[in-house]
């Protein structure tokens, strides 16, 4: 927490001493992958090219010794064939007569004219065989007569020759020997020694041919210009102590000379081919006469007694594998330098990597340290770290604002320092737990701040050092007050009524189960009363809801200041109430409670805008054990059961569970199950119920009425499953099957020649909520063709204050269609002038139990009374049903009622028995005036009045 100068600074010196790695540092094993990738084929190239080279060499020596040993073999061809042609050329010679007889002539008489004509026969041959000389020895091979002028130039080898001459009686030849004469230049000569018939000649037995070989060894010794430069022959004869070298000079463009050149044994390569170290026709190595270094090969030279050597100078052999060698060298040396230069490439990049690691993970740190830094300090939560004594270390800026101390002040100092000693040794002893165990730890805590009570959950966790041994504790505290506001909150919502602030359904329900839970081990009683407030629909559909709500909170309060403290009130929802009684005695202890809530609902409810609101309460009682239920749920359904019936039994009163009341429920299933299917199975049937003109008795109109034959149990009242009917939204169905039945019948009497009564179809509050009833009628009536004076709707008071604008809309389309409109049941609710006024009413219906007070009790016909004038004085026509007896009659024709509908004057009967009626043309009184069997008929039934 740099910044703040707090100790975060140390944190971090913490931090980045941990472990560290050497900057730069390469491993063994780094410097071993550098070796083996790039120093094993570095020596591999090396090495490749030494082979190469040394390879190249052993080529280049062979390829060598190879030439050398053919031009050699060449060369010994070419001295073969010397030979061959000068054995030709003394072919026969041993039988040349003429010769023979000179020579025997000579031997005979050797006379000087003898040996003159034979030295001249001799010369004329030496000449014709071009030979050097011929001469004419004796057997020890010394010389008698010669062709040539001058000494004869000796042959040390030819005594023996001569010997083996004659004994083989064939031509022989000698080695080439060269004249060793010092002073002038040496000449090679060849003897080829011919035997002569000895009983002619004896003691002149050898003819000798001597040959002059030296052009024959010239052209063996002329230099062969080869790939590899020039190669220079050499003929040689070793002795033992001495290399003789024969070199062949030509002086004067015709003659050869040759010198012997005595060589030194040891350097010279002759002296090497000499000793054979290497074997003949092997390839040696030494210098020249002048030093230089050869390479030379040496194999004997046929029938010679000499050697033939062949040299080439190292230097130009070699020439080609030294520019080879300098390449594959300079390719190595490159190789070496790439392969260096790579591995240094790749260590200066590890080390680079290396480190860009250590700097990037530097500065990560630092980041990290910068971020820890900004988290500490950005969070609205107090973080702090202290010592193993509990002395502050660390805190950042919201703990210091917290504890309202600058940081210096709280550094060093313990909790009992900064708190109050309470708090101080809870948090002491998590501390305590955090260290001892090395685990995180939570808790929530409530300190006073600012003298408010503030909520903070903390989490504390073992501070470690860079070996990992606990060195503190590390803590995050924060404050949750708002948070337990909100689940204080929450928790109002989830478990009380927003509006009355009563339990609401999933609470009371949880005290139900706990009464009973105490109830079944104190054995006692629990009762609950199921509570539904009579007619407050009708105080919300006509005063709004802001009015119904008002009258629900008074509601609540009244009730709850009825009830004991330990009892439970809650509201389920809408208008449903449900008080949970425990400890009862008896189950006549609820009814008392009931008729409480009775009085305290009906007691007039003033709202803020003035006016009062009257309702009443149905109340359903369940008492547990007496009713048999095993749980809260069981006693919610069957104190539902009783209230229905309450209700049933006319409301503002109660009702006991008992047994039959789910009989009943079950019963209410099963028909509504088989009313979901009464439409297509057309088990529906309209009855018409005449309305009649009071004054004159006449058939004014019908009433259509609904009846549901249900199979296979008979006819059900409307007043059973209208009800459910609306509850499930069938009646849309079916209200609109009416209408279409309704204008079906008329079309029927219309073709029948009848003239029909208008007829009046009821219209259900959902049916008209859907707001299309103008476009069904329309339908309805465009279908069967009926004119629309024929139709009356009958509408409820409640219907029309729901929207009263929509309500608007949809009368005047209903009117614009020449509908007449009735207002049925009018007076029994809130009855608006206003509406009255807005809406386009024709006739206003005055309610059945108006008129069953007239003449019950005093004053009973008041209210019609009131009703027929209010409609006379808004121009409505107004009828009366439910009209049993003639004094109601009267009474009401007294009054001016327009028309009358009831028992009196006829009960709704079906469309066959109505036709009777109409083709009467009038409806009359008389004692059986219907065939409706849905309801007994009243007590003036059997009064017939002939209208
Ligand atoms: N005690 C007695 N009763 C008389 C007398 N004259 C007529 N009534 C009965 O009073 C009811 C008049 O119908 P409501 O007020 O519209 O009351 C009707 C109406 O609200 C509803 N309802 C009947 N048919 C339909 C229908 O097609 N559509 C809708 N939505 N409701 C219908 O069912 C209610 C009951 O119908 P119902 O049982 O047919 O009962 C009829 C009728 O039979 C009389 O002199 N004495």
């Amino acid at each position: 927490m740099p910044g703040a100068g707090c100790p975060g600074r140390a944190l971090s010196g913490t931090m980045q001493s941990e472990g560290a790695p050497s900057p730069g540092g390469r491993t063994p094993r780094e410097s071993l992958v550098v070796l083996l990738v790039f120093g094993v084929p570095a020596a591999v190239i090396v090495a490749a090219g030494l082979v190469g080279v040394l390879r190249r060499v052993s080529d280049v020596r062979a390829q060598q010794a190879d030439a050398m040993r053919a031009v050699i073999g060449l060369k010994t061809v070419g001295w073969r064939l010397w030979l061959e042609e000068r054995h030709n050329d003394v072919q026969g010679l041993h039988a040349d007569a003429d010769l023979l007889l000179q020579l025997r002539e000579w031997v005979q008489t050797p006379s000087d004219g003898a040996r003159v004509a034979l030295k001249a026969r001799l010369r004329l041959l030496r000449q014709t065989m071009q030979c050097a000389d011929i001469l004419l020895i004796d057997q020890q091979g010394r010389p008698l007569i010669h062709a040539a002028d001058g000494p004869v130039v000796p042959n040390e080898k030819l005594p023996g020759l001569a010997t083996l001459a004659v004994t083989q009686m064939q031509t022989v030849h000698g080695d080439v020997f060269a004249s060793t004469t010092s002073a002038g230049p040496a000449t090679a000569f060849l003897d080829m020694l011919v035997p002569l018939p000895g009983e002619v000649l004896s003691g002149v037995p050898v003819l000798v041919m001597r040959f002059d070989a030296g052009r024959s060894i010239e052209r063996l010794m002329h230099s062969w210009q080869g790939s590899s430069g020039e190669a220079r022959f050499t003929m040689f004869r070793a002795d033992a102590d001495t290399v003789h070298a024969l070199q062949a000079t030509r002086r004067d463009g015709s003659a050869v000379e040759l010198s012997l050149v005595p060589l030194a044994r040891s350097s010279h390569w002759l002296a090497a081919a000499a000793r054979g170290d290497q074997g003949a026709r092997s390839l040696v190595e030494g210098t020249d006469s002048s030093g230089e270094a050869m390479l030379g090969l040496a194999a004997e030279l046929p029938e010679s007694g000499w050697m033939l050597g062949v040299s080439v100078a190292s230097g130009a052999v070699y020439a080609s594998t030294w520019g080879d060698a300098a390449w594959i060298a300079l390719a190595d040396l490159f190789a070496l330098v790439l392969a260096g230069g790579a591995a240094r490439a790749v260590l200066q990049h590890r080390e680079l990597r290396s480190e860009r690691r250590e700097r990037a993970e530097q500065e990560e740190k630092l980041r990290a340290l910068g971020l820890l830094d900004a988290i500490a300090n950005g969070t609205s939560d107090a973080v702090y770290a202290k010592d193993r004594q509990g002395r502050y270390i660390y805190l950042n800026r919201f703990a210091c604002l917290m504890l309202k101390r600058p940081l210096e002040d709280l550094l060093g100092r313990d909790d009992f320092a900064l708190f109050a000693h309470e708090p101080a040794a809870l948090m002491v002893e998590t501390d305590r737990q955090v260290l001892a165990t090395g685990q995180p730890q939570s808790r929530e805590d409530q300190l006073k701040v600012d003298g408010e009570l503030h909520s903070y959950h903390t989490v504390k966790a073992p501070l470690r050092g860079p070996d990992g041994s606990v060195i503190g504790v590390f803590g995050i505290s924060r404050d949750i007050t708002d948070l337990k506001r909100s689940q204080a909150r929450l928790d109002r919502l989830a478990h009380y009524d927003e509006l009355t602030g009563l339990p609401n359904r999933s609470l009371v329900g949880l005290r139900l189960e706990h009464a009973l839970e105490h109830s079944r081990r104190a054995k006692s009683r629990t009762a609950i009363l199921s509570i539904d407030i009579d007619g407050f629909k009708t105080i919300n559909d006509s005063l709004g809801h802001p009015a119904g709500d008002e009258m629900l909170c008074v509601l609540a309060q009244r009730l709850r200041a009825r009830l004991r403290e330990e009892d439970t009130l809650g509201r389920l929802g809408g208008d449903e109430f449900l008080v949970v009684i425990e400890g009862l005695s008896e189950p006549g202890e609820a009814a008392v409670v009931a008729r409480d809530v009775l009085q305290a609902v009906a007691r007039p409810v003033p709202l803020s805008n003035g006016s009062e609101a009257y309702v009443t309460a149905s109340i359903g009682i369940s008492v547990y054990p007496d009713d048999g239920c095993a749980n809260a749920m069981e006693m919610l359904r069957d104190a539902d059961a009783a209230l229905y019936r309450a209700k049933e039994e006319g409301r503002n009163g109660f009702c006991f569970y008992t047994r039959d009341l789910n009989t009943d429920a079950k019963a209410k299933l099963e028909l509504e199950a088989a009313l979901s299917h009464a439409l297509e199975r057309d088990e529906f049937v309209l009855h018409y119920q005449p309305q009649v003109d009071a004054r004159t008795g006449r058939m004014a109109g019908v009433e259509a009425l609904l009846r549901w034959n249900r199979r296979g149990a008979g006819m059900v009242s409307p007043g059973q499953f209208i009800p459910l009917a609306e509850r499930s939204g069938l009646i849309v169905a079916i209200g609109n099957w009416v209408i279409e039945a309704a204008c079906r019948q008329i079309r029927t009497w219309l073709d029948a020649g009848v003239k029909p009564p208008r007829v009046a179809v009821n219209v259900s509050a959902r049916q008209f909520a859907e707001g299309d009833l103008d476009v069904v009628l329309r339908g309805a009536m465009r279908r069967h063709r009926v004119p629309a004076a024929l139709i009356e709707v009958e509408l409820t008071e409640s219907m029309l204050v729901h929207d009263p604008d929509k309500t608007e809309i949809l009368l005047s389309r209903l009117k614009a269609l020449g509908i007449r409109l009735s207002l049925d049941d009018f007076g029994t609710g809130y009855s608006s002038l206003g509406y009255l006024q807005r809406f386009p009413i024709d006739t206003l219906k005055i309610d059945q139990s108006f008129i069953r007070r007239i003449g019950t009790q005093p004053d009973g016909g008041a209210l019609a009374d009131a009703v027929i004038a209010l409609a006379h004085r808004l121009n409505l026509r107004v009828i009366a049903e439910g009209v049993e007896t003639p004094q109601q009659h009267q009474h009401l024709l007294d009054q001016g009622c327009d028309e009358i509908q009831g028992y009196l004057f006829g009960k709704p009967m079906p469309a066959p028995d109505l036709l009777e009626r109409l083709a009467g043309g009038a409806c009359s009184i008389s004692g059986n005036v219907g065939t409706d069997d849905m309801h007994a008929a009243g007590p003036a039934a059997a009064t017939a009045i002939a209208v």
